[in-house]
């Protein structure tokens, strides 16, 4: 298991003690242009004097084998061995890409994350899924690595991009729709209007890890966690894949759940009634995601490859309650295309 989560202004320091521990050979910090631009500062009084900063293009199209390599590549120039540790700082492209170099690097370096946006404080950071994106497919190529130590500092916020917050907003609702109604009921009315995010991360963070802990392969309740992503990452791959139309994960989940409360209404396990709050909250904070309909069977099919399928069943998670997720839901390609069509018309 994760060795520690830490959140709030003990975060950092927190970090500084372990990478000062007797027994570490050499730090490495893994950014992106702009958390090295942004976040680095921050940082670096937490770390030793001596480190090696490696910088990576940012964006979901860099989450691939080419830029692992180029870590590698800086890993091994610089002679790190698997003592040595890489220190993560970024958002959810950073922590997949990074967790996954390192548990490959010498069979496992250690690795510790400091996530940087909304999105990887309550989720990605989490619960060691890593991996990159392959041939069009969302994190088709990784492992289950947890990192060492997680240190959640939401003051990195105060710099990310408004539209990037609400992105990392959608896994939160998520959370809450999968396991827990009384945030849902009590929290979504302040929306992104948030004084202090670090009691609603470690909400979030808890909803995740007590799923992850029963499950940290995703044999079974783990798949809660994937609850609008069968859908969510059919239209992600599918947009990303078309020059000039641009989405994040987190819209594209939160189109999904959408979609996957549809279907959770058409299997007789979610009503009207609970649709229609869903559906009125992610309006009144996510615009809605474009695309026509005759894109819908092409984007539907894509989700043939989601890692939840067990030969050609699509397993969809599904809600049977405003709170209360289902894993494990078949759901066929014309199910997920007229799901998708539904959404297109509201
Ligand atoms: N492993 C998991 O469990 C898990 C969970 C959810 C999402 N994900 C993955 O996470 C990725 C999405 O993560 P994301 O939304 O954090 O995207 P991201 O890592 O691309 O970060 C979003 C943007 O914000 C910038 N940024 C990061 N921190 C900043 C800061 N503090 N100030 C200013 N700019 C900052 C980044 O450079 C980037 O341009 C997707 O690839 C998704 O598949 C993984
Ligand atoms: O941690 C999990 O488990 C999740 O499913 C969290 C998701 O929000 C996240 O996007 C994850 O990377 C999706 O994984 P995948 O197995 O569907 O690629
Ligand atoms: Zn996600």
């Amino acid at each position: 298991m994760t060795d520690a989560i830490h959140i709030g202004p003990e975060a950092l320091p927190a970090l500084a003690a372990l990478l000062g521990r007797p027994g570490t050979t050499r730090v490495a910090v893994l950014a992106d242009t702009n958390t090295a631009r942004l976040c680095y500062h921050a940082l670096k009084p937490y770390l030793p004097e001596e480190h090696l900063l490696i910088e990576v293009p940012a964006g979901e199209e860099h989450k691939t084998l080419a830029t692992s390599e180029r870590v590698w590549g800086e890993l091994t120039e610089h002679r790190f061995d698997r003592h040595s540790v890489l220190v993560c700082l970024g958002g959810g492209v950073i922590s997949d890409l990074g967790g996954f170099c390192a548990a490959l690097y010498k069979r496992g370096m250690r690795c510790v994350v400091v996530p940087t946006t909304l999105l990887a404080q309550v989720d990605a950071a989490i619960g060691g899924k890593t991996g990159v994106d392959f041939m069009g497919y969302k994190n088709h190529l990784g492992v289950f690595q947890l990192p060492e130590a997680v240190c959640i500092d939401t003051s990195f916020l105060s710099t990310l991009d408004p539209r990037e917050l609400r992105a990392g907003y959608a896994e939160v609702v998520k959370h809450w729709l999968i396991a827990d109604a009384d945030a849902f009921a009590e929290q979504r009315h302040q929306g992104l209007f948030v004084e202090d995010w670090t009691p609603v991360v470690r909400e979030s963070v808890l909803v995740k890890q007590r799923i992850v802990e029963q499950d940290p392969t995703e044999k079974g309740p783990r798949k809660l966690l994937n609850f609008g992503h069968t859908v969510g990452h059919a239209l992600e791959s599918y947009l990303l894949s078309q020059a000039g139309r641009s989405i994040l994960h987190g819209e594209a989940v939160a189109a999904g759940i959408i979609c996957e409360s549809w279907l959770s209404v058409q299997k007789g396990l979610l009503t009207e009634r609970e649709l229609n709050q869903i559906e009125t909250f992610l309006f009144s904070v996510f615009e809605k995601v474009q695309f026509v309909t005759l894109e819908t069977q092409a984007i539907a099919e894509l989700a043939l490859q989601d890692k939840k399928n067990q030969g050609s069943t699509i397993n969809c998670t599904l809600l049977e309650g405003i709170g209360r997720g289902v894993y494990d839901q078949p759901v066929s390609v014309t199910e997920i295309a007229d799901s998708l069509r539904y959404y297109h018309r509201l």
